[in-house]
């Protein structure tokens, strides 16, 4: 649905008369005088006042936060912000994800007084206009406070008051956009108004929301290639989405949680976690390779380390950290998979100056529901506690560094007194660090550990260990979430300075040195594998991430003579390839709730700890105690990663006028083991019609009737559980398409294109009259032997509004997951989406080199599900 919009002129207008309401001293704002943006700013350097004429610092931002952020899964949610930021589209992105309505409020005021804004305030004046605005916005907002996403660009204060009792109930997001992106969107010929009004309505809604989203738009960027189109939309929508669970309740979006089996297990449960961290100036830079930077990594540091020089340097500068690190977080949540953390560093507490500059960012970086974010257990009590209790979902780090030789020794009670203080801040970890001096302060370390372990109150988790090259061991001993410099920085620095950490790949060699971890062998099983891209793709991850494991292709007449590799002590894991996904389940003890629903397993990890009872532990343990570790096998645990590679695929290429709805319906090519795990995976993404089509009719009666039996099994997990009414329906080729159910525009070919099983590469095409969808839709051929298969070709030559994709697409998706499990680590994905698609070698339908040439420079845009 389209807002009203108002003419450009008509919103500056209303935004003068705004100013002149604001608050001097803090804002400075005064839009008759024109500023000249400097790139990627959303607004002026030149124009924000921070100093007073008494030389005193004034906050800011006026911090606006309720300390009510527990929201209902079904809160309504209200964005604001100026014409072009993009709210409208957001809003129907949010509402299908959770099924919600949107209501614009401009529609509600024209609904309800017969006139548009701009008309209303011609007949009666700037003043009644804002006043009827806000009694329709009241009327509306408590209403509408369950089930809706509401849509609002009101600035004037009686529109603001509301927003602030909303607020305190509901979440109320800033959608904000980089000024670049709404020049270019609003075409007007006087810039530096439209920079003036992003000024202004930073700052209003800065002081009337609690949240703000930047909603980062690629042809912002000059220099940067931008993406196809059919992909610039889906990166808006899974980095909003990504946004949002980060501040309703988990579960709250049924069909889009992060399905990655490490995404489930907190940094703090696995061993070895590791937070890179990247200086603020690093992520805004326009060619910055956010991957290449945070290889090995589980979750990424933003480290603001601006305080300092700003303060003496520029107060400018200073003025624009807020909107820096509102990019900075944007970047990285959209850009990785990983959990985003937010450190400020505070350089000293002597001068109140700074310590108020600290305390407004981290006001401002609560805003962006990061993950994590550092508090400076220096900082008093009472202010650090106002901003705890305004947290929502973000987790607090209380923390301490002291990097000078001076620095108190472990066994000094202050630290003890530190970790008393994040007690009773009831932080949710501490993180203490010091310059290590010696390298017996690597074993004081240990015994300050266990010191801590036995303070009485909350058992806070402790990250503790000593920095600088005589801190390296205690750092890559540390058990979670220690930091680490980029892998980039070593290999451009020659020479390590002392302050440098060490790597997440540094680390992980080291732990393999040190035998902490032991290199493992790994294989590809299947009747016909020698030309499978696994080996080179996992390879490639190993490598990277400076992991010594093996990966090799196995090919095997049967499952049953692998006995003797399966049980080596130094077995890590296998794929499972065509025809043994289904037979595979026999090898193993316990299979995961995934692989028992589809009836097929693609992964096999050994078992090397029971539980006292016998039984296998959670999923969660075995990251723990079986990953990277050699010794006796005690079971094999069985898992499929097909379903979420496929998942991923379909999300990736569905476009926003496809998105997923009641009536949407799947059509499934194949009755096997991959069959099964696409049905699967249409149901996670909440597809409720779901056509079969298979050659021998008897096979897709037992897959139905598979699926049937499964979703009537009581207690059944989200999103399963919300699959009520669906319809599996079996169709053969020569059957006109069924009335009562859509056209498809999810069509999953499930049938192995290589020369094995039916011996014949598909030459299927699909009846013209099934393919109606008039908004096309996606179509993934599963093998990745042929490439231009009749059916990929059929549809392409049937519209553009079809995507294609094909085994090379989705090999790495589900490669990722299988990474996962074999190793604990998160993959580095360009690298693995390379290198399958450098190692693919065609058997017949050659792609076109070009056409290959292209799949690689688009690697950079794929979508991190
Ligand atoms: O289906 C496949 C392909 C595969 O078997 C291969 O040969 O690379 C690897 C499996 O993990 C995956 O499920």
């Amino acid at each position: 649905m389209a807002g009203v919009k108002r003419p450009f002129e008509a919103v500056l207008d209303h935004d003068r008369e705004l100013a002149r309401c604001l608050s001097p001293p803090c804002l400075g704002a005064d839009l008759s005088r024109s500023v000249s943006p400097s790139p990627g700013a959303f607004f002026s350097p030149h124009e924000a006042k921070s100093r007073r004429q008494d030389g005193t610092v004034t906050s800011l931002l006026s911090p606006f936060m309720p300390t009510t952020r527990d929201f209902s899964p079904d809160a309504s949610m209200l964005l604001v912000g100026i014409r072009g930021a993009g709210k409208t589209t957001l809003a129907v992105m949010a509402s299908t994800a959770m099924n919600r309505k949107v209501i614009d409020l401009e529609i509600a005021f024209l609904r309800t007084t017969g006139f548009s804004s701009t008309d209303y305030k011609a007949k009666y004046g700037i003043l009644e206009c804002h006043q009827t605005q806000a009694q329709v916005l009241r009327t509306m907002l408590n209403r509408h406070r369950h089930g809706y996403v509401l849509v609002c660009s009101w600035m004037h204060g009686s529109a603001q008051k509301a927003l602030r009792d909303f607020a305190t109930t509901n979440p109320v997001i800033h959608i904000l956009r980089e000024g670049a992106a709404i020049e270019k969107l609003l075409q007007v010929s006087e810039k530096s108004k439209v920079w003036n009004l992003l000024r202004v309505s930073n700052t209003v809604f800065r002081s009337s929301t609690t949240f703000e989203f930047l909603n980062i738009s690629e042809e912002a960027s000059p220099s940067k290639r931008p993406p196809p189109p059919h992909l610039a939309l889906k990166h808006v929508e899974r980095h909003f989405l990504k946004f949002l669970s980060s501040i309703y309740p988990a579960g709250s979006f049924p069909y889009s949680e992060p399905v990655l089996p490490l995404s489930a297990v907190p940094l703090e449960k696995r061993r070895f976690t590791y937070a890179v961290s990247l200086p603020l100036s690093d992520v805004l830079q326009d060619h910055f390779d956010m991957e290449k930077h945070v290889i090995g990594a589980d979750a990424v540091q933003i480290t603001v380390d601006d305080l300092n020089k700003s303060l003496i340097i520029d107060q400018a500068q200073l003025s624009q950290l807020p909107d820096s690190i509102t990019a900075a977080v944007g970047r990285v949540r959209r850009d990785t998979v990983l959990p985003v953390i937010v450190h400020i560093v505070l350089p000293s507490i002597e001068s109140q100056d700074t310590v108020k500059a600290y305390l407004d960012l981290l006001w401002h970086s609560i805003r962006l529901a990061p993950n994590k974010i550092t508090v400076d257990l220096r900082v008093d009590i009472s202010s650090l506690s106002a901003i705890v209790a305004s947290r929502n979902r973000t987790k607090i780090i209380g923390h301490l560094s002291t990097e000078t030789s001076e620095n108190p020794p472990w066994s000094s009670p202050s630290w003890i007194s530190f970790y008393r203080k994040a007690q009773e801040l009831e932080c949710h970890f501490v993180r203490f660090v010091r310059l290590g001096q010696s390298v017996e302060d690597n074993l004081e370390i240990t015994s300050f550990r266990n010191k801590v372990s036995g303070i009485k109150g909350p058992n806070i988790p402790l990250i503790s260990y000593n920095l600088g090259p005589l801190g390296w061991h205690s750092a890559t001993m540390n058990q979670f979430i220690t930091e680490v410099s980029p892998d980039s920085a070593a290999n451009a620095s020659e020479e390590p300075t002392s302050k440098m950490g060490i790597t997440t790949v540094d680390a992980t060699k080291a732990l393999f040195a040190s035998f902490f971890f032991h290199p493992l062998q790994f294989y590809v099983f299947g009747a016909y594998v020698n030309k499978s891209l696994s080996p080179a793709m996992i390879t490639a991850g190993f490598n990277a991430c400076g992991i010594p494991h093996r990966y090799q292709p196995h090919s095997s007449k049967s499952l049953q003579n692998l006995e003797h590799l399966l049980r080596h002590p130094n077995f890590g894991g296998a794929s499972i390839g065509h025809p043994f996904k289904i037979e595979a389940i026999s090898l193993t003890s316990a299979l995961s709730d995934h692989a028992k629903a589809i009836g097929a397993v693609n992964t096999v990890i050994p078992v090397r700890h029971l539980n006292s009872d016998g039984t296998v532990p959670e999923q969660s343990e075995l990251f723990k105690t079986s990953a990277n570790q050699t010794g006796a096998i005690k079971a094999l645990y069985g898992e499929n990663t097909d379903w979420i590679g496929i998942r991923a695929c379909i999300r990736r290429g569905l476009s926003p006028a496809n998105a997923v709805s009641a009536n949407t319906c799947g059509l499934v090519i194949g009755a096997g083991g991959m069959a099964r795990a696409t049905i699967y995976a249409m149901l996670q993404l909440g597809i409720k019609d779901i056509v079969i089509h298979n050659r021998t009719q008897a096979n897709a009666e037992s897959v139905v009737s598979h699926f049937t039996h499964l979703l009537e099994q009581p207690d059944l997990p989200t999103p399963l559980s919300e699959s009520g009414r669906t319809r599996f329906i079996i169709l053969s080729l020569d059957e006109p398409w069924p009335e009562d159910v859509r056209f498809p525009t999810v069509i999953v070919s499930c049938i192995p294109n290589n020369s094995l099983g039916s011996g014949l590469s598909p030459r299927l095409t699909l009846p013209d009259s099934w393919l109606g969808s008039r908004t096309g839709g996606i179509v993934i051929e599963l093998g990745y032997t042929t490439l231009n298969t009749s059916l990929l070709e059929q549809v392409r030559e049937k519209s553009k509004a079809w995507i294609t994709m094909d085994g090379l697409d989705v090999l790495p998706e589900q490669g990722f997951a299988q990474f996962e499990f074999f190793t604990g680590r998160r993959p580095p994905r360009k690298i693995m989406r390379r290198k399958v698609l450098e190692s693919f070698r065609h058997e017949e339908g050659s792609p076109k080199p070009e056409a290959m040439q292209l799949r690689l420079m688009h690697v950079d845009h794929q979508e991190q599900y």
